[in-house]
């Protein structure tokens, strides 16, 4: 008898469920690079509330209370706002994350896809308007982006330096565990119920990150954001 029917695909999907973090994947020179390209794509638009989104793939970017798209609104204008050597950066900063999440889940790193959403996020102290500006509240990657099966968090600005709250949580049964953001941190974990988390409220200043997450499911796989 059939107990479980699940799409298996030998080399990727999560055998043991876990976690990692680390700062000797990305230098902080390398983050503070793509800081400033969250930057400039986030100065484009912004949010009312809080919590602002550049999603690469698809070109979504926060715009008052909605989404406009970066890449259809500035069409060939996008070339005067992001370079290829940007889009190059993130291709040498995600295969780097995708060894190092290969290498700690003892997996083949081919038999992982690139999935999206893949975005930068800018988050400060600013009162939520929308239930979008709502990061805080937990949730498990798996549900809320369907496609994830490894997340992982490039923080792109330092607690304490560049802001105030912010730092990511881990919610275990017993005792939360925290990190702290870090120009350069990679923290990555498997996307299922294992890793319940919620972000703590930015009380001030300005917070930066992005995430870059995969999929077992070839058919659930992007390909790098490129300069359209
Ligand atoms: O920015 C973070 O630390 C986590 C964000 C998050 O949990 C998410 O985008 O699903
Ligand atoms: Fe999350």
């Amino acid at each position: 008898m059939i107990l479980s029917l699940s799409l298996c695909v030998p080399g990727c999907t999560p055998r043991k469920c876990g976690r990692g973090v680390t700062d000797a994947v990305i230098t902080r020179e390398e983050a503070e690079r793509i800081r400033r390209i969250a930057e400039r794509g986030l100065s484009l638009g912004g949010s009312d509330g809080g919590a602002s989104i550049l999603d690469l793939h698809s070109g979504a970017l926060s715009l008052g209370k909605h989404f406009v798209n970066l890449y259809r609104y500035f069409g060939d204008k996008i070339q005067d706002i992001f370079t290829e050597e940007d889009f190059a950066l993130y291709r040498d900063v995600r295969q780097r994350i995708q060894q190092k999440i290969a290498q700690a889940f003892g997996i083949n790193s081919a038999s992982m896809y690139l999935t999206k959403p893949t975005f930068f996020s800018r988050i400060n102290n600013t009162e939520a308007k929308t239930t979008h500006d709502e990061y805080w509240h937990p949730h498990v990657d798996k549900v809320t982006y369907g496609s994830f099966d490894y997340t992982s968090l490039l923080y792109l600005s330092d607690y304490t330096e560049d802001f105030g709250g912010g730092r990511f949580v881990f919610m275990d049964a017993g005792s939360n565990k925290t990190i702290e953001p870090r120009a350069g941190r990679v923290s990555f974990f498997t996307s299922g119920s294992e890793n319940l988390h919620r972000v703590e409220k930015v009380h001030w200043g300005t917070r930066y990150a992005i995430t870059i997450s995969f999929t077992c499911n070839p058919d659930h796989g992007i390909g790098d954001p490129v300069l359209m």
